[in-house]
């Protein structure tokens, strides 16, 4: 994948990263990210919310992270976590292929190691927006997490993907039924594929 945005993405060019990889991930090699019919409603979100802080749970191989970061204001931070040192070491390349590591903080952790340190490791107060794309079932109990540890304000969105496949099942049940959450299901496709997935956004009520 890595050879493929090398060979056919131009350096500083996000647009042309990310056809890059999904041209790879359709004609090649079927890989796990969010891929361009789910990532242009990602991409809807990130636009709307317009964020100064962004936190990606689940880097991978920096596909989502290239498309968030290239929406945002110069000013914008984006931490992204991953734990697994090789996805990290790819998307690192793929970060900086793209020119955007300067908008960038990738983090090698797990996320619940991570969370309860953002505010004095990053000296972040709370996240505008979070994209929730690690271990299914990581996202409840990280969700709950960052509201502990008061990573999240009154409005703050929470964008989860695969809440159908692989699927998440306890969070959405625990975020589609607490009166803190205000939730909302967009229907797609699991990436590459025909199989029904989709993005749940949920806005923190405080
Ligand atoms: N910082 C952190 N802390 C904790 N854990 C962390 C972490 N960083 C990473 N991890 C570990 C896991 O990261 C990858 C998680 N993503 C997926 O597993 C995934 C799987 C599919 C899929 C696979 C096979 C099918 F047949 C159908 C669908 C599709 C997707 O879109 C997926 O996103
Ligand atoms: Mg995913």
């Amino acid at each position: 994948m890595l050879a493929a945005v090398q060979k056919n993405a131009t350096r500083g060019d996000p647009r042309s990263v990310v056809k890059a990889i999904d041209q790879f991930c359709r004609q090649k090699e079927w890989a796990m990210n969010v891929g361009d019919e789910k990532g242009c409603i990602l991409d809807s979100v990130v636009t709307e919310v317009n964020p100064a802080t962004v936190l990606e749970l689940g880097t991978y191989c920096g596909y989502s992270t290239v498309r968030i970061a290239s929406l945002l204001p110069s000013n914008a931070k984006l931490i992204t976590l991953e734990f697994n040192p090789d996805y990290a070491a790819i998307a690192r390349q793929v970060i900086a292929w793209a020119g955007l590591e300067d908008k960038v903080q990738l983090v090698e952790g797990a996320s619940g190691d991570w969370i309860p340190k953002m505010k004095e490791k990053f000296g972040i107060e709370t996240f505008d927006l979070v994209f929730l794309d690690h271990w299914k079932d990581r996202y409840l109990p990280d969700t709950k997490l960052m509201e502990e540890c008061g990573l999240l304000r009154k409005g703050s969105i929470l964008l989860a993907d695969n809440v159908i496949c692989p699927g998440t099942p306890d969070y959405l049940e625990y975020i589609r039924n607490s009166p803190r959450y205000k939730s909302q299901y967009f229907k797609s496709h699991l990436e590459y594929t025909k199989v029904e997935d989709g993005l749940e956004k949920s806005v923190f009520l405080g």
